[in-house]
C-alpha cells in the first residue's frame, strides 16, 4: 500500500499554489481563482461518475486521483483544511455509535 497521504498532497497543494511558478497547474490554478477551481472539480468528478458507471477501472483511478487533487486546490482557496474535514467526519462516526457498535459486537 502506498505511504501517500492526502495530507501529504494538501501540502504539495499549499506549496505549489503560492509558489508563483510558470511551469506550476496548481499556481495557475490557484492564480485564476476559486470559479476555474471549483469548475475543474465539478469536471472532474462528472468524468468519475462517468467511469464508474461504464465500469472503466482504470479510468475510475485515474479520475479519482484528479477529483482528489482538485478538492484539495478548492479546499485551500476556500480556506479549509483537510482536518477539519476529517474532524466533520469523526464527529458523524461519533453521532452514529458505529465505534460502540463495532465493539460490542466484537465482544
Ligand atoms: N495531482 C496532481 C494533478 N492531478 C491532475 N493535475 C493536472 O490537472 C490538469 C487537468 O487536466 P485536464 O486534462 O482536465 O485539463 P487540461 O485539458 O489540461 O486543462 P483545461 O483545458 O481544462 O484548462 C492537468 O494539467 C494535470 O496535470 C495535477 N497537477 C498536479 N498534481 C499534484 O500537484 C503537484 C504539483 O504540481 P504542479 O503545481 O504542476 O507543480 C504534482 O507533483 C502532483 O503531486
Amino acid at each position: 500500500m502506498s505511504g501517500f497521504s492526502l495530507k501529504d498532497l494538501e501540502t504539495i497543494v499549499a506549496e505549489r499554489g503560492s509558489s508563483g511558478a510558470d511551469d506550476s497547474w496548481t499556481a495557475r490554478l490557484f492564480a485564476k481563482g476559486i470559479d476555474k477551481a471549483a469548475q475543474k472539480m465539478g469536471e472532474e468528478a462528472v468524468e468519475t461518475v462517468i467511469a464508474a458507471v461504464k465500469g472503466e477501472r482504470d479510468a475510475v483511478i485515474s479520475e479519482s486521483a484528479d477529483l482528489l487533487y482538485h478538492w484539495l486546490v478548492v479546499l485551500a482557496l476556500s480556506g479549509v483544511s483537510l482536518d477539519e474535514v476529517l474532524a466533520e467526519l469523526e464527529a458523524r462516526t461519533n453521532r452514529s455509535g458505529v465505534a460502540e457498535k463495532a465493539a460490542r459486537n466484537s465482544g
